[in-house]
This record gives structure tokens, C-alpha cells and sequence, in this order.
């Protein structure tokens, strides 16, 4: 759990806490699992608790005090109260308890999520970014924000998906400078493609 900016897609730049559940049901997190997993290029450490901030909370209300403290230790009393919940899969973790009690003072939510799995009411911005072999089930929301190129999921699959933005995110790794400029050369041929940039790892925050 920690405050930064949102670093992509379409609320880049806004303060946020970022509340990183631990687990993904696309990848056991373990780099000998990787080359199984339905998911291959996850960019993430989400394994255990241990991370900043990091607890097993006993109930909604205590995870919901810390998010509150958190956001207070970064921006005081001050407006805009943001949580973007992310992973390893949030949607295996929140719930409407989690959603209410965290509503309950004062943020905005927001979800990182793969879209295997529906989300509950009550979420306020959802952003899906689909990944292969896996059955998605979310296919509405705020944000659809895919990392590009997958190629067994060009951006045409989801032409007909009920999103208000769509956002191509070049596959960061070995190649991300060549998928940087496919992804360019994908936005300008397609306008209603954006560029979403990983701008925390361009400028070294969380
Ligand atoms: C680590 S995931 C956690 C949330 C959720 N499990 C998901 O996949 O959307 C957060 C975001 O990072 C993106 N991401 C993961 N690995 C990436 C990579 N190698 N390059 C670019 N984006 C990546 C995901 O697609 C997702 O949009
Ligand atoms: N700054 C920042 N923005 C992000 N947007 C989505 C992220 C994620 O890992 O879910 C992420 C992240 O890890 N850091
Ligand atoms: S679904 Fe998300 S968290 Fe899970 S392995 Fe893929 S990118 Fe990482
Ligand atoms: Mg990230």
C-alpha cells in the first residue's frame, strides 16, 4: 500500500494510493512458474505481504483506516481521496463490505483488473486489460487497457466491447522499444487507440 501518481492510462498523473493485493489466478507469482502460466510478461512483484505498507487486514473497516491514514500521510485533509486497487488480481479480494467501508470515508475507487472475473457494484473507474487464455467475463467498464502486442488478442477482439476509453500499453521487457513504436504505429491507424505509457517507470516512482 502506497501513494503515488496513477502512471498509466487514463487518470495518469493523479494522486492515488495504490493498494496491491497479493495473489493472481493467471500466474502463481513464482518466476519457475512463469512459462506456464496463462499470463507470461506480469511486470510484478505480488507475493506475500511483506511489500510497503503491506498487512493481512482482519476486516474491511481496518484495510479501509489504513488506506485513510495513508492518503492523510501523503495529501492531509485535502479533497480527491483516490485508491486504484491493483495486484495479483484484486477482484479474487474485493467485496461490496470492502467497497462500502472505503466509500464510507471519502475515496474514489478505482480497479486494475484482467477481467476474469465480474465486478461487484459500487466500483467507480474499472479499468480491464485482458490477457490470453483466459475467459473474460468483465467486458464492460471505464477502461479497457491492453498490453500490446498480445498475439493471440489483436485490439480488433475487442471492437464491440462496451468501454468508454481504449488504451494500447507496449509490453514492457526486452522489447518494449520495438512495441513502443508498433504501438504508435497501431494508435495512428486506429485513432480511437490511445497510447498509454508506463510514465512511473519513465520517471523512477512507484
Ligand atoms: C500487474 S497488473 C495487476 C492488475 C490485474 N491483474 C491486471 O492484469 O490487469 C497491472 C497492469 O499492469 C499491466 N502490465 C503487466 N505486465 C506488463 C508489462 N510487462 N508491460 C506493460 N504492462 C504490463 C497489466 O496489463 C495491468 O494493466
Ligand atoms: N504509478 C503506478 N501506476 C500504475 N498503474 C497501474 C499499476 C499497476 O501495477 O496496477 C501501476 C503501478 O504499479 N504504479
Ligand atoms: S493477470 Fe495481472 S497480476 Fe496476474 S500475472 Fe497477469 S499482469 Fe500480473
Ligand atoms: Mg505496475
Amino acid at each position: 500500500m502506497f501513494a503515488t501518481l496513477q502512471g498509466e492510462g487514463a487518470h495518469t498523473g493523479r494522486a492515488s494510493i495504490f493498494c496491491r493485493f497479493t495473489g493472481c489466478n493467471l500466474w502463481s507469482g513464482r518466476e519457475q512458474d512463469r512459462h506456464k502460466a496463462a499470463c507470461t510478461f506480469c511486470d510484478t512483484d505480488f507475493l506475500g505481504t511483506d511489500g510497503p505498507g503491506g498487512a493481512r487486514f482482519e476486516t474491511p473497516e481496518a484495510l479501509a483506516d489504513a488506506l485513510a491514514l495513508r492518503w492523510y500521510e501523503a495529501a492531509g485533509e485535502s479533497e480527491g481521496r483516490y485508491v486504484v486497487f491493483t495486484g495479483g488480481e484484486p477482484l479474487l479480494q474485493v467485496d461490496p463490505p470492502l467497497i462500502a467501508a472505503v466509500h464510507a470515508r471519502g475515496f474514489e475507487i478505482a480497479i486494475e483488473s484482467n477481467g476474469t472475473l465480474e465486478a461487484p457494484e459500487g466500483i467507480d473507474w474499472i479499468c480491464v486489460s485482458p490477457k490470453p487464455s483466459s475467459r473474460i467475463v468483465q467486458r464492460s467498464g471505464h477502461e479497457l487497457k491492453l498490453v500490446f502486442p498480445q498475439e493471440s488478442l489483436p485490439p480488433s477482439t475487442f471492437d464491440s466491447w462496451d468501454f468508454s476509453q481504449f488504451w494500447l500499453q507496449p509490453m514492457d521487457g526486452p522489447d518494449r522499444a520495438a512495441n513502443t513504436a508498433a504501438a504508435v504505429a497501431y494508435c495512428q491507424k486506429n485513432p480511437r487507440w490511445r497510447l498509454s505509457l508506463q510514465t512511473h517507470k519513465l520517471i523512477g516512482i512507484p
